[in-house]
């Protein structure tokens, strides 16, 4: 066995003339890649065109449990003109085409991660093989972050996997796991990890992987796959479709998906070497681009937050069995992630058996979506079910370390819960409640053990949104801030650590937005106008629309909390207890704002007599959707200046994560940030001036606006 190494790469060949390339990115936890590997590369090639006795090649990572996680993504933040940026997807490329171009069959054997730059990498090589680890996972994950795959990726992956796929994995970024991939085509086989390089040494062996065979590849496509990409009219179609889907989900606030577009087709159309120009020129465009910088900025702000732990130097208490109390909505999801993401046992209560069903039905269906669709096996769902057990009474609660509250909005049922929890379980169990509007404070005044009482707040629903809120009241001690931050972690969501006040930060910044709409509606603007003036914006859902989805009464119950302690800014329009009393409470009982069971989205036009409301379109989109989150912006600077949230980053992240506050904008902040203060505080007084005192900017935005600051520097 001889060696080479560089600082990076090691090649090691082995006995049976088949060399092993090992990428291990030193004092880094994963490989990404970086411009300055270019001469590494360059020399290791060299070496491996030198060798003439080499059977073939294997790349494979040093890093445990990864791959290759893409393009050091600092690096490409780094970049200060589009021409570097280019550079850097034309350097990229030109390596990536030496790997291609090697006259030994190469194979990457993958385990873990292998995503952006280095899905580009593994397809330069000449097969793939990958691990049945769970944390393996194939992608071009770019677009979420503003980018295109710059390494050649918009141009090998529709020939791997064909042009449908490919736009698909491309403009959704979605990740395949092992399974999926060997599906499409992208891997040749999945294998444990522990054979992971026997088996990808015994396909060189055995003659299938050959060098070159990329650009013989044929993919297998069905009758009316073939129609579709390998007719000129198909692929027509096909390419129109993509555009159009992609600007009703954008509404043109993201260019990278029309430029990913753009290059497939025509790497596809005109020829391979057209398609890389255009690849490196719209990566080096798009890598300019704010949008691009503030999903840059996601993602930095994500990776910190992993890292954080509640309550700096406190560590978490051990935890290993949860309880849940109440199975509805919430109760259900809230066991989903524990037992599957989490992988505690759950231990459910509710009043009665019919509400532990329907909790265990919540995970069931979920569960059976994925044995359906072939991505879980039928004993791997059984084992997850079996996780989560339910009971009428207290019984088998003596062990659990959390109990997570998601009963009725009722003060004194959550008192007395907490109560129950004391008597029942250890003296270390922690009490956390899932309200969305009590004050923790409260929950805990009665508690004989109120540092063991904290508020973890999820968003409906709970598989799907990604944030939770933690609530410290000022009894709770730091180790129940950071068990509870670990937990919320393992069940997959970025916690943010917020103080106990009304509305805690999510529901407070809704709520004035919210108001404002319905302010809008009162005055004549059109149901579907809101809606679409928000969408247009950014959001994923309208105000309107919000509202049939959460419920009208929920929206009612918490207004008037957040009034009394927070003010009349916060007072919900009076007519909307009309709809309450109409028994319009929004999708859940088919009646709200909208018609349910029409095939499209019909305005329920009965709700402007309703509320004594004669439509009359007074204002322009963009003023609609300004003067909503104009609301949002100020509400969010006066809870930084609070102290309800710790920074403008949590801020961000809760509005992003939270409601869906658009992603491109990057956040409240980063949005005024943009703006400029100045010129935020001279629109709203334009708006109080027009609309009332509401509108008037907080203290801290104007002593912002004054001496020109920024939220982040
Ligand atoms: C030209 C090309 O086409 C352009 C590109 O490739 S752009 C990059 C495309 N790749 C991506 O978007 C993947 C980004 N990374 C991820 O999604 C996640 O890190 C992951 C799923 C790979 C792993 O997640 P997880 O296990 O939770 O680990 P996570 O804490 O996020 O990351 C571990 C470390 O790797 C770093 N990292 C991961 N991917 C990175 C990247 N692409 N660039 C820079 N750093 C990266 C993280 O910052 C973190 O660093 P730290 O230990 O110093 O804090």
């Amino acid at each position: 066995m001889t060696e080479k190494k560089t600082n990076t790469f090691t090649l090691i060949r082995q006995e049976n003339n088949i060399a092993h390339l090992v990428m291990d990115v030193a004092n880094e936890s994963m490989n990404t890649l970086k411009a300055e590997f270019a001469e590494e590369i360059a020399e290791v090639l060299q070496e491996i065109k030198a060798d003439t006795s080499l059977k073939g090649l294997v790349l494979l990572s040093g890093k445990k449990d990864s791959f290759v996680a893409g393009a050091d993504i600092n690096m490409i933040a780094d970049c200060q003109t589009a021409e570097e940026a280019t550079a850097l997807s034309r350097k990229g490329q030109m390596i990536f085409d030496q790997i291609e171009s090697l006259t030994i069959p190469v194979i990457a054997a993958i385990d873990g991660p292998c995503l952006g730059g280095g899905l580009e990498l593994a397809m330069a090589c000449h097969e793939r093989v990958c691990s049945d680890n769970p944390k393996t996972a194939l992608g071009l994950p770019e677009v979420q972050l503003g980018l295109l795959p710059g390494s050649g990726g918009t141009q090998r992956l529709p020939k791997l996997v064909g042009i449908q796929k490919a736009l698909d994995m491309m403009l959704t970024g979605k990740q395949l796991r092992a399974k999926q991939a060997l599906k499409a085509g992208l891997v040749l086989d999945v294998v444990p990890n522990t054979v992971l390089v026997e088996v990808a040494e015994k396909f060189i062996l055995s003659g299938k992987v050959k060098a070159g065979a990329q650009a013989t590849k044929v993919v297998k496509l069905n009758l009316v796959g073939k129609v579709l990409e390998r007719t000129p009219f198909g692929r027509k179609v096909l390419f129109n479709q993509a555009t159009k889907t992609v600007l009703s989900k954008t509404k043109g606030n993201y260019p990278a998906p029309l430029k990913i577009i753009d290059c497939i087709k025509t790497g596809v159309e005109q020829s391979q070497a057209k398609g890389y120009q255009l690849e490196a020129d719209h990566f080096g465009h798009l890598a300019m681009t704010d949008v691009s910088a503030q999903l840059r900025q996601i993602f930095f702000a994500t990776t910190d937050m992993k890292k954080e732990q509640g309550i700096e130097g406190v560590d978490a208490a051990a935890i290993e069995n949860i309880g849940v109390l109440g199975g509805g909505l919430m109760g259900g999801g809230i066991a989903f992630v524990t037992a599957t993401k989490a992988k505690f046992p759950v231990r459910i209560k509710d009043i009665n058996q019919k509400g532990i069903h329907s909790a265990l039905k919540y995970s069931f269906d979920l569960l059976n979506k994925k044995v359906k669709r072939r991505f879980m096996k039928k004993s791997e769902m059984q084992k997850q079910l079996s996780m989560i057990t339910g009971t009428t009474d207290y019984s088998g609660f003596k062990n659990v370390d959390v109990v997570i509250e998601a009963v009725f909005e009722d003060l004194t049922l959550k008192q007395n819960m907490v109560a129950d929890i004391e008597s029942h379980c250890k003296e270390s169990t922690i009490f956390a409640s899932n309200t969305s509007s009590l004050p923790i404070g409260q929950i805990a005044q009665l508690a004989q053990r109120p540092e063991n009482v904290i508020g973890l707040h999820y968003f409906s629903p709970v598989d799907k949104m990604p944030l939770a809120e933690i609530i410290a009241h000022d009894k709770t001690s730091d180790q129940t801030i950071s068990t509870t931050v670990a937990l919320a972690k393992k069940q997959g969501k970025t916690p943010i650590v917020v103080k106990d006040k009304a509305g805690f930060y999510v529901n407070r910044i809704l709520a004035p937005y919210m108001n404002e709409a319905a302010q809008l509606l009162l005055a004549g603007e059109p149901v579907e106008k809101l809606d679409k003036a928000l969408v247009k914006f950014g959001f994923p859902v309208g105000p309107m629309q919000l509202l049939d989805e959460v419920g009208i009464d929920i929206g009612a119950k918490i207004g008037p909390i957040l009034q009394a302690e927070l003010g009349d800014r916060f007072s919900p329009p009076e007519a909307f207890n009309k709809l309450i009393a109409d028994g319009r409470l929004g999708r859940k009982v088919k009646k709200g704002f909208y018609q349910y069971g029409t095939k499209k989205k019909l305005v329920d036009e009965t709700v402007y007599p309703l509320l004594s409301i004669t439509k009359q379109e007074k204002l322009s989109i963009e003023q609609i959707s300004l003067r909503c989150v104009y609301m949002m912006l100020n509400e969010a600077v006066r809870c930084l200046d609070e102290g309800i949230i710790r920074n403008a980053r949590d801020g961000d992240i809760g509005a992003i994560f939270g409601i869906g506050f658009p992603p491109f904008l990057g956040g409240p902040f980063n949005y005024i940030d943009n703006i400029g203060a100045t010129e935020v505080v001279k629109q709203m007084n334009t708006f109080k001036h027009e609309c009332g005192e509401r509108f008037a900017p907080c203290s801290k935005l104007v002593e912002m606006a004054e001496c020109n600051a920024k939220f982040y520097e």
